[in-house]
């Protein structure tokens, strides 16, 4: 599965325990993240990620384009809900892509948890089914 971490700046150490956390079913996943977010959860966790463009210079948009390629099976994205963000219409962007592509979208640590564990006793299999079996050689990795 491809699987998205995203933090905005306070509650970057929020997701870098959580990843800590799970890192062994994370480890199991391809992983992508917005710049910075990336760059701390590799920094403190050793954890193999592909990093994207820092989400306020485009790093939502280019996440929300995998998402609309059905190229991402899950979005962590702990945002901040009392600070505003300069690219707020990116963030929403983001999100409203998982909901037009049922995309599951965790915006905080309790439903991230319940992810991860759903992701581990195989509830999301089903986008191995739809999306990856598919043949397509777009190098989307079908674990
Ligand atoms: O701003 C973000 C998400 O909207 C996160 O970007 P960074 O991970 O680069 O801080």
């Amino acid at each position: 599965m491809n699987i998205a971490l995203i933090a905005h700046d306070k509650k970057k150490d929020s997701l870098v325990g959580f990843a800590t956390a799970y890192k062994d079913i994370l480890a199991e996943h391809q992983l992508f993240a917005t710049g910075t977010t990336g760059s701390r959860i590799i920094q403190e966790t050793g954890l193999s990620i592909h990093r994207f463009q820092s989400g306020p210079y485009g790093g939502d948009q280019e996440i929300g384009a995998y998402v609309a390629n059905n190229k991402m099976d899950i979005v962590i994205f702990f945002r901040d809900p009392l600070t505003a963000q300069p690219h707020e219409p990116d963030v929403s962007a983001l999100m409203r892509l998982c909901d037009v592509y049922s995309v599951p979208l965790a915006t905080n640590m309790g439903t991230a948890e319940i992810l991860l564990k759903g992701l581990e006793r195989g509830d999301l299999s089903w986008r191995n089914i739809v999306y990856g079996k598919s043949g397509d050689q777009d190098g989307r990795d079908n674990s």
